[in-house]
Parts: structure tokens; sequence; C-alpha cells
């Protein structure tokens, strides 16, 4: 953190005899011989600098920004303006008697936000210029509490005729700076300002708390985003396990990577100015959050080292059965499976890479159709150029062109004021995988039936027509021939897509693969928790291949990874949820994807299944804690929520005496 207190600007409440300093510096009459204080000899620097920067010092007026650039500027800080401006206005309220005006700039001295006394907000506007809009770096006003405060990165008191520029010489201003979370980088600056006669010496440890109070509200909005990035991290590893990531926050910095040598290197060399380079990126995922127009970070995706693909063939191929025999196991990319009829898919498929034309891939939910996107782009001509996957289910039907397409500045409020390439544009040259494309809005099959036809697209707020040429994917659980008929999905863009279709069989119909996926992810699992031996008894097995898996490969790997939990070292039927158990009516319906509310009852279900199955195993709620990282109180929370009675699962010890 910066020091507080600077000794350089402020509290010396000599006007006339700075005044009588002032002019004759400006008049070039100071005398050389002349002995100085330290005081006197800081203001001097602080003025020769202004001077040699170029500012005018008989500027009566504050430079304003114009409205759209304004407008731009106030959008990009959207998250500051509502973290302070609840915070500025309630200190202001309690502010009687103290004549002046609260002001809130952004990072380079745009003021965002003024609140405080009428009369001297009128008086500031009209004599001074200082009103939203207006900019006050130490470029473009020379010394000023706004200016001075964001170029030192520490509060300062700019005290009248200490002001470089005469039109502010009546004015008495304090100002501190807001830091980011890292202590380093100032957001923005909180500015307390009267006239001249009017100042009161507790005006700088007043902005120096309210800068403070913004800090500490900022930093929780960070946190929470952190928490998000690395939420994020965690499910696209489970997505990618065979990938190297790297997620950076809103700033570019690094929040978390793949934990192994080639990403901590990677993040050693990240500097202040963002990424290394000397690595290959497959592809950019942009993280955001509910309501919140810019992104919160970046999802990294780095590309393969070379010979990625023996190393991984050679390391990762599942032990030999122990219980169950399986048939000659085929891998498409991380796809594995020993079903005839998927294996010879694989080798279409790998003819389809090399072809270049659209492909189609329809499967339930959990089938990996992903993961066959993946290894298609992995096997195909552009495999050195971007992999661009999207759900389009989960983008906002508003901001889907723009999310597609891009936008140039100024195109809607909210947007990046330097403008945003959409997917399209990221994906140039390589793949776009359009996962859930059934999902889309009419509006939006019609514009990407457009940009599949003739390659042509704009950027929202644009005429310039630019050229798609990405190869695309598409993906989806839904049967597209029916919404067809029932006029949700056009029937051009379908053909559009369906260039080439192939379908990826529910894992209830290819049994075989129950046994392998199960085996292949408790390894993958056994690794992860660093466990010598995992082994699935073969009743275990055999309960496995008896369900018919609604939520396919996905829901086993949660399944498995409740049951590693769960377990020590040995899979047992009792490690398994109730519903595998369960025995499946043959009339079951497949799973048409889940319904609406499903998916939250089926986190609820899962999130259940593991702290029951850490219960059985630790019997003790402080260390079920512990092994989640979770205080206990969110942990009995929890038991609240998921109706979990921890005395049925610690033997019989109730949740406060089992030693917790
Ligand atoms: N045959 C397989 N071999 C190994 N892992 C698989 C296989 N099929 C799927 N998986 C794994 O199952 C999970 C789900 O796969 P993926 O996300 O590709 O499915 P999806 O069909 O795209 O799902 P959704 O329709 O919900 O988007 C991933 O973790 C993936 O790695």
């Amino acid at each position: 953190m910066k020091p507080h207190l600077s000794p350089y600007v402020g509290f010396h409440k000599d006007v006339r005899g700075v005044r009588g300093l002032w002019e004759r510096f400006n008049a070039g009459l100071l005398d050389l011989e002349e002995r100085r204080t330290p005081y006197q000899q800081m203001l001097l620097g602080e003025w020769q600098r202004c001077s040699a920067l170029g500012v005018d010092v008989a500027m009566t007026k504050g430079r304003r920004l114009s409205d759209s650039e304004f407008r731009l500027r106030r959008e990009a800080e959207q998250l500051l303006l509502e973290t302070s401006v609840p915070i500025v206005q309630d200190v202001s309220r309690f502010l009687v008697d103290v004549p002046g005006i609260m002001i809130l700039t952004e990072r380079t001295g745009t003021v965002l936000h003024i609140t405080g006394d009428p009369a001297v907000r009128e008086r500031a506007a009209s004599l001074t210029g200082i009103v939203e809009g207006s900019h006050w770096d130490e470029l473009t006003a020379g010394t000023n509490g706004m200016g001075t405060a964001l170029s030192k990165g520490q509060p300062v008191h700019v005290y009248a005729t200490e002001h470089f520029c005469e039109g502010w010489h009546s004015w008495s201003c304090a100002a501190a700076p807001i830091f980011d979370s890292d202590g380093q980088t100032v957001l923005g600056i909180i500015d307390f300002t009267t006239v001249e006669s009017d100042f009161r010496d507790q005006a700088l440890g007043l902005t120096v708390s309210v800068a403070k109070s913004i800090q500490a509200r900022m930093a929780l909005h960070r946190e929470l985003e952190r928490r998000r990035l690395l939420a994020a991290f965690s499910e696209a590893a489970r997505r990618y396990p065979h990938d190297d990531m790297i997620v950076v926050d809103h700033a570019h910095r690094p929040v978390i990577h793949t934990p192994n040598e080639r990403c901590r290197q990677i993040v050693e060399r990240w500097g202040p100015g963002g990424c290394p380079g000397g690595f290959g990126v497959q592809a950019k995922i942009e993280v955001t959050a509910p309501g919140q127009a810019a992104p919160i970070g970046t999802l990294v995706l780095l590309a393969k080292p070379s010979g990625y693909q023996k190393v991984f063939r050679q390391e990762d191929r599942p032990p030999p059965a122990r219980t169950t025999a399986v048939d000659a196991v085929a891998r498409f990319g991380d796809f594995m499976s020993c079903d005839a009829d998927t294996r010879r898919m694989f080798e279409e498929l790998e003819r389809i890479a090399r072809s270049d034309v659209n492909l189609l891939i329809i499967g339930e939910t959990g089938t990996g159709k992903e993961l066959l996107a993946r290894q298609v782009h992995a096997c195909s001509p552009r495999r050195n150029e971007p992999y661009l996957a999207v759900n389009c289910g989960a983008i906002s039907e508003h901001l889907m062109e723009s999310t597609f397409f891009g936008y140039v500045k100024g195109a809607f409020s909210g947007a990046d004021p330097r403008g945003r390439a959409g997917y399209f544009e990221s994906a140039q040259g390589g793949t776009l995988f359009l996962d859930e494309v059934g999902e889309l809005p009419p509006a939006m099959q019609a514009a990407l039936l457009r940009v599949l036809e003739d390659g042509s697209f704009q950027r929202v707020g644009s005429c310039e027509t630019r050229r798609a040429s990405c190869r695309i994917i598409a993906a989806t659980h839904r049967n597209l021939e029916q919404l067809i008929a029932e006029g949700r999905f056009r029937q051009d863009l379908y053909y559009r897509l369906k260039v080439v279709q192939r379908s990826i069989k529910p894992l209830r119909e290819r049994p075989c693969d129950i046994p392998l996926l199960a085996r292949q992810f408790a390894e993958s699992l056994r690794r992860k928790h660093q466990l010598d031996e995992l082994t699935i008894t073969p009743e275990a097995y055999e309960a496995l291949s008896r369900y018919n898996w609604p939520g396919n490969a996905r829901e086993v790997r949660n399944t498995m990874e409740a049951a590693v939990l769960c377990s020590d070292g040995v899979i047992t039927v009792d490690c398994l949820p109730p519903e595998v158990l369960r025995p499946i009516s043959p009339e079951a319906p497949p799973a048409e994807g889940p319904a609406p509310g499903e998916g939250m009852a089926s986190v609820r279900e899962y999130e259940r299944q593991i702290i029951v199955g850490m219960l059985r195993k630790f019997r003790k709620v402080n260390q079920v804690a512990q092994a989640l990282g979770m205080a206990r109180s969110t942990l009995y929370r929890k038991f609240g929520e998921l109706d979990i009675r921890p005395a049925d699962y610690t033997g019989g010890a109730s949740g406060e005496a089992d030693g917790a």
C-alpha cells in the first residue's frame, strides 16, 4: 500500500506568500540564489512539471468530454459507479454545515459523479467548469486535487494558490485514490472541494475514509468475481481434462492455472503488460457474470505442446479391466468407446474432419458432443487456428447478435468503449462450435443463415461488411426435424448445418462403454486425489451396468467423483447413489435434456451425494468441512438446505457430538 500522507501538497494556508511565489515563477522572476523551504521547492517542482507539460496557466475552465465520449466512459465504469455513488451520497447527507461537493472520478480523471452543497456545485460548474464529464488529470489541468492524487497515487490536499492554473486559485481540493484489490492500481479518485475560505482540516481524512469504504466494497465484488472465475476454471478443467489453461481476471492478471510446470512458467513471465507470448492459444472463452455487460475474466486454453497426442495415448490408456471384460477400446481424442458403431463413427469422423464441411452432431445431453467437436477440429487442417465453443442456450437473447458478430464503439449502453470482436471474428480461420444450436431464437437463426450462405456479417453499429472464414460444427440434444415441424427452427438453416450429420448413441445403447467409462473416470480421479490404489468391486460394476444413465457420460463422471470421495480406495455398492441402485423400469423414456428446473435439482442432488458420501467416510462434521474447504457454519446450513441429518451417516452420533 502507498504511504498515507504526502508532505508535498497542502496544509500551508499561506495564500498570499504562495501567490507571490506563483507570480514570480510565472513571470520568470525567481531569484536563483534565494533560500527556499522544502515546501516551496516541492511546489516549484510541481509547477515546473506542469509548465513543461504545456498546461495553460491562464485556464479558467476545465476541459469537458463530448457527450458520447462521456457516455462511453461512464458505461465502462459501471461497477465503480454502482459501488461508489451510494457511499458518496450517504456521506454527503451528513456533511451538514460544510459547504462543499464530493466528486468521484474514474481512473483517468474524468468526473463521473458530483454530489453535495447545491450552491457550491452551481458555483463550481459556472465559474470553473467542474461538472460531470469534465476532465482533471494533471496533463489537462495542472496541479489540482483530483489530477495530482491520480498521478502520485496518494492522498493530497491542494489549497488555493497551490493550484498551477489561476482559474482554480479560489478552491481547496482534498483528494484520495481508490485502489483496486492489488493495492496498486488506481480505480478512481474521491475529492472533496470547497471554496478556499471554507476549507476544513478534516477534509483529507474524510476523502481517505470514503475512498477506503469504496475500496472495501470493490474488493468484495472482485472476490465474488474471483470465485466465479475459480468455478469456471473447475468446470473447464473437468470438461478439458487434458488441456492446459490459465484464467485471467478483468485486468488480464492470472488468477489460476493448470497445476503443471508449463503453466507455472508462463504465469511467472506474466508482466503488468499482460500475456507474455511464446505459447500457442487454441481458444479464449470470456467469463461473464449475470447482469454485467463487461466480461469479468477470460479462460485461455493453451494449444497442446507438440507430441501431445502420442504422450496422451501412452499415459492415459486405462489399465486392463479387472472384473469386466471389454472389447477393443478405440479413442477419438478424449472420446473412448468399445461399441462397434461408435468405433466406425470415429473412422468416418477422421475423414469428415479433413474435408472442412459443416458438421451437425446429435446426441443426448452428456454424451460427449463437445468432445467429438474438439477432436474433429484437432484432426482438421484448421488445427493450428482457434477453436471456440459457444453454448447458444446460455447467451441472453438481447446480447446474442453482438456476441456472435461483435460491435463497434458506442454501439449500445454497457458496451466495452473500445468495441469488441464477436465469436465469428475470434474463431477466424478456425472452428466455431455451436453447442445447443436448437436453442437459437428466430432472429439469430436468420442472422446465422446469412453468414452460412455468403460468409458475410457486420459488427453491431457498423455498416462495414466482414467475412467469416470459420468452420461450423453444431450440436444439439433436440430433435431438430420436430422443431422445424413446430415452426421453431428454420429448415434452410438446418440444411446448412447438417451438410454432414452424425449421432452419438446414448450410453444405455452401448452398455459395453459403461464399465469402460467408470474405470476411465475412476483412474483420472485416482490421479487427481493422489490415491495409490482405487478399485471398483464387481458388485459395484454390476450396479453401474444395470443403470440406464439418462445423463450419459457426464452422469457417470459425477457419480464416480461422488463415489471416490466416500470410498477408502475401494468403490463398493455403498458408495453409489440411491438412484443408480434403484431398479429402472424398462419403459423409462430416454432423457431429452433437462426439463426446466431439473438442472438445479440435479446440482442439489449431486451436492447431497457428495456431502453424504463424505459424512459416511469421515463420520466427523469438522473433517467433512475441512475436506470440502468450507466453514462448519456453511456446512450446517447446507445440511438444512439439502435435508441431511448428519447423525444418519455418522454412526448414530449427532452433528455436534461427533467430535466436531
Ligand atoms: N466417450 C467418452 N469418453 C470419455 N469421456 C467422455 C465420453 N463422453 C463424454 N465424456 C465426458 O463426459 C463429459 C460430458 O461431455 P460433453 O460436454 O462433451 O457432452 P455434451 O454432449 O457436449 O453435453 P451437453 O449436451 O450437455 O453440452 C465430459 O467431461 C467429457 O469429457
